[in-house]
């Protein structure tokens, strides 16, 4: 959808301050639109950030955009993120825009279909065709990151080995382009995660496969940044360098990043588990008797917690994260590479936890690429809990699709 689909024309009538309650408006006069009420104001000005303004400007306009929220790219000024990786954030931010506008066009009703194999005129469009929409993803990120020049790997959910992109760019990025695409179809949400890693100079040397693979494998503790972009009634960019986790939301009339969610805290308990407790038979005993007395109320939280489960990695820990309680998959599902160790970072950045139920995962040292394993993450007070129950990691899979 065009951008300017979302802007107002300027001759619409904008609201008042009056009090329409006590002085309703003549009958002659055109009423507002409701509706307008919660449209950001059409005056809203950005002021570049290499253009300070002038001495002495009495344009009335400026306090409002002094005011402003900062956008992402404002944040990152800032905060005096380094220009590389500021640069590879903006390409990210840029390619998880496309990615949202795709996921709500009506031309995702045919891409969601194509992995699924869904629909004969699909199959018969042959190589013409939709590509799946996690697909799509993929290249839009990939090709979004080579472009930054800045990145010298990139190692994604949906390729089997990492792409060597650039000698001398000083980034890895490892990503889920799109996570929980399984729901795409019935709109529910999904989500982009993506973790960032120095280029371990050191490696130089090595073979461009091998290079590649290591740098790819770094733990978790060494990452310098990690975000997600969540997919859903609004467009959320939550995004930590080490210093706090921040969130954004796309504004789609000006189509920036505005900050909204300044350093998270994620409440130290929770009121809320989340898990996929079809499995519930499946469970260790130790998962299952956590589960049973959190719902009760005869935890050490004294309320009985309510479930909630999307079923969509990126929604289920956003709300986590704001709400508190805990997110988790037991079994071995989720990949510790471009999933566990991104969350977990985020998760840690605001005050919360992430671990395999045993060990914190970003003290995990990966092994291998697509490496699957239990995660769960949320309110530190919950997960400690959760822990003390030592048996929590499922260890059998029978009968699910991965
Ligand atoms: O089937 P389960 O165990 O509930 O797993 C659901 C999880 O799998 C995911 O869909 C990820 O799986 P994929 O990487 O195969 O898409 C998550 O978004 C979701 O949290």
């Amino acid at each position: 959808m065009p951008l300017s689909a979302f802007c107002l024309p300027l001759s619409l009538p904008l609201p008042t301050t009056s009090n329409h309650r006590h002085h309703p408006p003549p009958p002659s006069l055109p009423r507002p639109n409701p509706l307008l009420l919660h449209l950001p104001p059409l005056t809203r000005r950005r002021v570049p950030l290499d253009r300070p303004p002038r001495a002495g400007a009495t344009d009335m306009a400026a306090p409002a955009a002094a005011a402003s929220p900062p956008t992402l790219l404002e944040h990152m000024g800032r905060a005096g993120t380094p220009a590389d990786l500021a640069v590879v954030i903006a390409h990210i931010q840029g390619a998880c825009k496309r990615i949202a506008a795709l996921a709500a066009s009506p031309a995702n009703a045919d891409l969601s279909r194509g992995k699924a194999g869904g629909g004969a005129a699909v199959v018969a469009a042959g190589r013409d065709a939709p590509k799946p929409l996690d697909e799509l993803s993929n290249e839009i990120i990939m090709s979004s990151l080579q472009s930054s020049g800045k990145v010298a790997v990139v190692a994604s959910e949906e390729n089997d080995l990492p792409v060597w992109m650039c000698d001398d760019g000083p980034y890895v990025v490892v990503t889920d382009p799109l996570d929980g695409s399984r729901n795409i179809e019935v709109s529910i949400p999904t989500g982009t995660i993506f973790g960032v890693y120095n280029r371990l100079v050191e490696l130089d040397h090595l073979p461009v496969e091998e290079r590649a693979q290591l740098n790819s494998l770094q733990s978790g503790t060494r990452m310098v940044a990690a975000g997600y972009v969540l997919y859903s009634s609004a467009t959320i960019f939550c995004i930590s360098f080490g210093t706090g986790t921040h969130g954004f939301t796309l504004d789609r009339s000006t189509g920036e990043f505005i900050l909204t969610h300044p350093s998270i805290q994620i409440p130290p308990r929770g009121q809320i588990y989340s898990v996929n407790d079809a499995r519930y038979f499946d469970w260790p005993e130790g998962l299952k008797k956590y589960i049973d007395t959190i719902r009760q109320g005869k935890g050490q939280h004294p309320k009985k917690y309510s479930a909630r489960y999307v079923c969509s990695l990126v929604a289920d820990f956003h709300r986590t994260l704001i709400y508190g309680g805990v997110a988790m998959n037991p079994r071995d599902h989720l990949r510790l590479v471009y999933e566990a160790n991104p969350l977990s970072f985020l998760a840690e950045q605001a005050g919360g936890r992430g671990s395999d139920g045993k060990t914190r995962i970003l003290s995990i040292q990966p092994v291998k690429l697509h490496q699957r394993l239990p995660l769960f993450l949320g309110s530190t007070e919950d997960m400690l809990e959760l822990e003390s129950y030592e048996d929590v990691q499922q260890k059998v899979n029978p009968g699910y699709e991965v």
